[in-house]
């Protein structure tokens, strides 16, 4: 199982590396690392376990967290928090496709599973997003995302290019919030 310990973390290089697309057929120790991906996170929001051993609870790891270098991205949102039904999936060679002109960024902020120090600050993400990517079993999936998962999402395709939460937060007033960006209410 994953643990905190195999989460690479802030200044390790692999984070500020593109990762490699993923190749088809999928390789058996892709499929088993999306597989860990997710009970990773599922792990992670169960108290018990989280507890046991000591997890972050995670909504959502990218492969390059691990120093795997390739573009494999898990999410899994429970329900409470995505506001209807829970959200988990695996996305591979993910691309935004279009998104909103219109931004958005959590009122808390962002933190990471690979950042330990803490950054305050807006961190301006798409209010909506259209993604294509593959899914475990090759198939091609091309999906629009709004709200929380949109967030997680782009959050985590950042990893595959390298980019961390931080990148994004402006230097000069972290706090600003520009013409075209909103905060995110939980709601939504
Ligand atoms: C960095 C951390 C604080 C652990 C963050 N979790 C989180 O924001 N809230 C959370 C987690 C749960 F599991 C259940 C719950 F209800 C709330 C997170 O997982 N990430 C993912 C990450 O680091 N991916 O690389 C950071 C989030 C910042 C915005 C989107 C993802
Ligand atoms: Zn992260």
């Amino acid at each position: 199982m994953i643990t905190m310990d195999d989460i690479i973390r802030d200044e390790h290089p692999t984070l500020r590396t593109v990762a490699e697309e993923v190749s088809f057929p999928l390789d058996d120790q892709f499929k088993n690392l999306a597989s860990d991906m997710i009970e990773f996170l599922k792990n992670s929001q169960d108290e018990e376990i989280a507890e046991k051993y000591d997890l972050r609870a995670g909504v959502g790891i990218a492969a390059p967290q691990l120093n795997i270098s390739k573009k494999i991205l898990a999410v899994h949102i429970p329900a409470e928090l995505e506001g209807s039904e829970p959200l988990s999936l695996v996305m591979i060679n993910p691309k935004i496709m279009s998104h909103s002109v219109q931004r958005t960024a959590l009122q808390d902020g962002e933190g990471c599973l690979s950042v330990d120090e803490l950054y305050e600050g807006f961190v301006p993400r798409n209010k909506r997003i259209t993604v294509q990517y593959y899914d475990l079993d090759g198939q091609k999936v091309k999906k629009r995302f709004k709200g929380y998962p949109a967030i997680v999402i782009q959050h985590e395709i950042d990893h595959l290019n390298g980019i961390l939460f931080y990148d994004h937060i402006n230097e000069q007033d972290p706090f600003m919030i520009p013409e075209d960006m909103d905060i995110f209410e939980e709601d939504e």
